[in-house]
C-alpha cells in the first residue's frame, strides 16, 4: 500500500507507476483503493461508476477496470455534502452516509474488504493507495482506506512524503511515530517524492530520514514535468492555459466551480491546433471560437453562478459573434430551456432557466444513468466512437418540439440536440476523445489549423512507460521486491 504523509503528495501517480512495472516485470497487478473523494469518476465495462484514478491505473496494468478497484466514491455535491457510490451505484448523500458510518460502519467495510477478496483472487499484486494522511489519529477507528485496510489485506506500507511542500522529515517522521507498534511494523519503507533539483545534495538526507525513522529510503523520485498523466482530484488550475492566445482555434473551458469530469478536454489539450484553456472572466470567453461547457456536480448551482458571474451573458454574446457553444453532461443541461431538481438531489435550489440555447428541458430524477456508450460520428460514418454516462438528469425536448439528435447510439439511443452546426450538446463524456469528433468539431476553423492528429491511446501508453522508467531509475526495486516476497 501507498500510503501518504499527507493527500497531494502523489500516491497515485506512483501507483499507476508500480502497476505499470510490474506489468512489464512479468506480473499481473491490478490497483485498489477503499475509497476516494473526486469528481472525476468514470465508467467500468459493466457501465458502473468509479474514480478516475483507479481507472488510470488500472489502464497502466493494462487490464480493464472494476468497481471492485474502488468500492466506495464520494462526489462533493456541495461543501457540506457529496454523494455517495458504493460498488459503482450511489447510495446517497453524505448526510445519509455520516448516519451510515456511526450505524453502517462494520457493513460497510465488509462491502470493502469483500471487494479487496474478489480483487485478490484475480490479481497478484494489488498495488493499493491509502487517502489523504496516515496520521489522522482521530479519525483512526473509522477509517477505511489507510492503515486498517493494509491491516485486514495483510499489506507492506510504503509512506510516500512529498519533499517539494518543505518539512519533509517531520512529516515522514511524525507519521511514523503516530502509528500502533503494530501498525509501524508494517511500514517498510519510505519514498521521497517531488524531487526538485541535484539528487547528490540529498544523500545526507536519506540517511538521517533512515535514521530517525528507523525505516530505509526506498528511492527519491525527482519531480517531472514532461510526463503527462490524468489528473484524479481536482483541477489543477496552476499547470493549465487560461488565456487565449493567437495563430491556433482557441477553446475554453467554463470553468465552473463543481466542474466534473474535466478529463474530458485532455485530448483537445495536447492537440497542436488547439489553444485550449480554462476561464470564467467574459473578455476571454469573447476571444474563443469554441466555448465548452464542462459537466458538473451541481447544474443548478453552477448555471446560478454563471447568471451572477457575467458569463452567461458572455456565451450567449460570443454565440451571436459566430462562436461553435458546445455542451457535455451538466453543460448540456444547462443550454437547454430549464433544469429543475424537484427532489433536491444537487443542491436546495429547486428550478432555474437554462441559458436557451437548446430547447430541452431537463429534470434531475430517478436512477442515476451510468453506462459506456459506442457510435459512429457523424452518424453512418464507418468508424467506432466512444464515451460514457455518468448523470442522474433526464432531458427531454421541449413542448412542440421534435428531437434533432446530435448522436445516434449503436445500443439504439438517442443522444444530445444539435440545434446547428455551431450549437450543440450532449450526455456523452470522452466524446472529445474521438478524433472524428475533434476533427468535426474544429472543421469550420480550417483556417486556422496547422497540425493534426494525435493517437490518444498510443499517446497514454507511452507516457505510462515513460513514467515506469522514471520511477524504475530511481527506486530500489530489488529491495521493494524482496519486502514483498517476505512475510512475517
Ligand atoms: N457529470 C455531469 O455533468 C452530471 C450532470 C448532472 N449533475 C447530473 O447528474 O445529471
Amino acid at each position: 500500500m501507498l500510503a501518504g504523509t499527507g493527500s497531494d503528495v502523489g500516491k497515485s501517480v506512483l501507483a499507476a507507476a508500480l502497476c505499470r512495472i510490474f506489468r512489464q516485470d512479468g506480473y499481473r497487478p491490478a490497483p485498489f483503493k477503499a475509497q476516494n473523494m473526486a469528481l472525476n469518476s468514470y465508467v467500468t465495462p459493466e457501465g458502473l461508476e468509479i474514480g478516475r484514478a483507479q481507472a488510470v491505473q488500472a489502464e497502466a496494468a493494462g487490464i480493464p477496470c472494476h468497481t471492485d478497484m474502488n468500492p466506495i466514491l464520494l462526489k462533493p455535491s456541495s461543501d457540506k455534502t457529496a454523494q455517495v457510490v458504493l460498488n459503482g451505484r450511489p447510495i446517497g448523500n453524505r448526510d445519509a452516509y455520516d448516519y451510515f458510518r456511526v450505524e453502517g460502519r462494520e457493513q460497510l467495510r465488509r462491502e470493502v474488504h469483500a471487494a479487496f477478496d474478489r480483487l485478490n483472487t484475480r490479481y497478484n499484486p494489488i498495488v493499493m493507495e491509502g487517502a489523504g494522511s496516515i496520521s489522522e489519529i482521530n479519525l483512526r477507528d473509522t477509517d477505511l482506506v489507510n492503515m486498517p485496510m493494509a491491516r485486514y489485506a495483510g499489506a507492506d506500507v510504503l509512506l510516500v512524503a512529498d519533499i517539494d511542500r518543505g518539512g519533509v522529515f517531520a512529516s515522514a517522521y511524525g507519521s511514523v511515530a503516530l502509528q500502533t507498534p503494530e501498525d509501524r511494523r508494517r511500514i517498510k519503507g519510505i519514498i521521497v517524492n517531488k524531487f526538485r533539483g541535484d539528487l547528490r545534495l540529498f544523500e545526507s538526507g536519506v540517511k538521517m530520514m533512515e535514521d530517525i525513522c528507523g525505516i530505509p529510503v526506498l528511492g527519491v523520485i525527482p519531480y517531472y514535468k514532461d510526463i503527462y498523466i490524468e489528473e484524479e482530484d481536482a483541477l489543477d488550475l496552476q499547470t493549465k492555459q487560461l488565456n487565449a492566445v493567437q495563430g491556433k482555434v482557441n477553446v475554453a473551458v467554463v470553468l465552473l466551480r463543481h466542474l466534473s469530469n474535466f478529463t474530458d478536454f485532455n485530448v483537445l489539450e495536447r492537440d497542436e491546433r488547439v489553444n485550449l484553456y480554462y476561464t470564467n472572466n467574459t473578455d476571454e470567453l469573447a476571444k474563443a471560437d469554441i466555448i465548452l461547457l464542462p459537466g458538473t456536480k451541481s447544474t443548478l448551482d453552477d448555471l446560478y453562478e454563471l447568471r451572477r458571474n457575467g458569463v452567461a451573458h458572455a456565451i450567449l454574446e460570443a454565440r451571436r459573434n459566430g462562436a461553435t457553444v458546445m455542451g457535455i453532461c451538466g453543460g448540456y443541461q444547462m443550454m437547454g430551456q430549464v433544469v429543475s431538481d424537484p427532489e433536491g438531489i444537487e443542491g436546495s435550489l429547486r428550478s432555474l432557466p437554462g441559458l436557451g440555447l437548446l430547447p430541452v428541458e431537463t429534470v434531475m430524477e430517478g436512477e442515476k444513468v451510468t453506462r459506456r456508450v459506442n457510435f459512429a460520428f457523424p452518424a453512418g460514418a464507418d468508424n467506432r466512437c466512444t464515451g460514457y454516462e455518468i448523470h442522474q438528469g433526464r432531458t427531454v425536448p421541449a413542448e412542440g418540439e421534435e428531437q434533432r439528435t446530435f448522436i445516434q447510439t449503436s445500443e439504439g439511443r438517442k443522444d444530445g440536440w444539435m440545434a446547428d452546426r455551431k450549437c450543440f450538446g450532449t450526455y456523452i463524456h470522452g466524446i472529445l476523445d474521438n478524433q472524428a469528433v475533434i476533427d468535426w468539431l474544429l472543421e469550420p476553423y480550417a483556417d486556422k489549423l496547422q497540425k493534426t492528429v494525435l493517437d490518444y491511446s498510443a499517446y497514454k501508453e507511452e507516457q505510462y512507460d515513460k513514467l515506469a522508467a522514471h520511477v524504475r531509475s530511481h527506486l530500489n526495486l530489488s529491495l521493494l521486491y524482496q519486502i514483498l516476497t517476505t512475510h512475517d
